[in-house]
């Protein structure tokens, strides 16, 4: 039995959020014992204590990406000795035998473990690849100081070592593991061609997510005939309120009123998937995507956008549909086709519920986490 301290920057329950505490049901099964390190309570907490963690709420810096500034970076690098001397001390005094990095959003938790002396594993769930150059080099570069980088898809890899080329040799790509719905899903509803078709959207409501572009979609749809209405579960990420209240103000507006339910976090999401005849993923960016692997476990057809990690987990035509990112006509036009073909569209859920549970089962990802462990602790 070794000791992990694992470091993650969020209380919420969103995608870092509920994959790690699937790596750490794949620690604790392997034997280890976790310490869990968050910098504000919230409800991740409860879970990971049930998952067998112990968890402590300390202060530690948390970037925000999108407000990252060269200047800002480097204002950051030069306030950061304090700071990584308490975590150096706060992890020798642990005793612990790694420690695992959670994202790249809490850059000195590498660096400090690696002034410690304990080996550390970097767990890379961004794929950052519009932001300036300078930014990403900075945002990146305490991911020197871990031995190993586990990135959550070829995507997320390629963005690091675009900015970090000398990584490649201890980056290696695992994708995501998902769980899937706790009893088997209800039968994808018998509709014809003509009748309403519920799609489900389920993500922070963020830019980068393309809310917007599903509003737009929707909107097309109706345009055409097509009596098309959208649930979306999530809620904003603080800062972008301005993106909510556009949402609010589009959803209004008569071609769409009374046809888009923008839900708030909702937790579980298994019945809005189970009451939906398509699940959209309108991302511009998207490193790996669990929201398209849950829809493929819930046997729901799938529309995602073709970027990165999205284009990784749906087989276009095979597993669900992929169509260019940003584009309302192109996620109308994939939809349109689902909702007049319902035979076609119940064939691509059905393949996608097998590919979700041969390719991304819990079961196999908590297997290789702990196996990835197990080699670092061995050196
Ligand atoms: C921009 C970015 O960096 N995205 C990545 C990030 O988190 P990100 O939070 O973007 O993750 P995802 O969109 O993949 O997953 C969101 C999760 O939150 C849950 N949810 C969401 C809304 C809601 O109302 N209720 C609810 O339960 C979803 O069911 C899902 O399990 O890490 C994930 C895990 O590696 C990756 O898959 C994402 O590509
Ligand atoms: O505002 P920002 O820091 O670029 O980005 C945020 C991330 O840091 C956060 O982890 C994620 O959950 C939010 O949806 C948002 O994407």
């Amino acid at each position: 039995m070794s000791r992990i301290l694992v470091a993650h920057p969020s209380p919420d329950l969103y995608g870092s959020d509920w994959q790690l505490v699937e790596t750490i049901h794949g620690l604790i099964e392997a034997g280890h014992r976790v310490n869990a390190a968050l910098p504000l309570d919230g409800p991740l907490v409860p879970v990971l204590r049930e998952a067998g963690a112990h968890v402590a709420v300390l202060p530690f810096t948390v970037l925000r990406k999108a407000l990252m500034s060269p200047r800002g970076l480097a204002g950051l690098s030069l306030r950061s000795g304090p700071e990584i001397a308490r975590l150096r001390a706060l992890i020798r005094a642990s005793g612990a035998d790694l420690v695992l990095s959670n994202t790249v959003t809490i850059p000195w938790w590498p660096v400090a473990a690696r002034a410690a002396g304990v080996p550390v594993l970097a767990h890379v769930h961004e794929a950052e690849d519009t932001q300036h150059r300078i930014i990403r080099t900075g945002l990146n570069a305490p991911l020197l100081a871990a031995d190993r980088i586990v990135a959550n898809s070829g995507a997320a890899r390629r963005a690091l070592l675009g900015v970090q080329p000398s990584l490649a040799g201890r980056t290696i790509v695992v994708h995501n593991g998902v769980a899937g719905p706790p009893r088997p899903p209800a039968p994808l509803r018998a509709r014809g061609p003509e009748d309403p078709f519920r799609i489900a959207m389920v993500g922070r409501l963020s830019p980068r997510k393309g809310v917007d572009v599903a509003l737009e979609a929707v909107a097309l749809l109706r345009h055409q005939g097509v009596d098309a209405s959208l649930t979306v579960c999530g809620s904003i990420f603080p800062g972008y309120e301005w993106y909510e209240a556009e949402l609010r103000e589009r959803a209004g507006a008569a071609d769409l009123a009374g046809h888009v339910a923008l839900a708030g976090y909702v937790r579980p999401t298994w019945p809005v998937l189970e009451e939906a005849d398509a699940v959209v993923v309108p991302s511009r960016a998207e490193p790996f995507g669990n929201t398209a692997v849950e829809a493929m476990h819930a046997a729901r057809p799938l529309v995602a956008s073709r970027v990165q990690g999205l284009a990784e987990v749906v087989a276009d035509e095979a597993t669900g549909l992929l169509v260019e990112p940003e584009s309302p006509a192109a996620l109308a036009g994939a939809l349109g086709r689902l909702a007049r073909d319902p035979q076609a569209a119940a064939d691509l859920a059905e393949r996608g519920a097998i590919e979700a549970a041969e390719r991304f089962s819990t079961a196999g990802y908590r297997a290789t986490m702990a196996g990835i462990v197990a080699d670092l602790l061995r050196r």
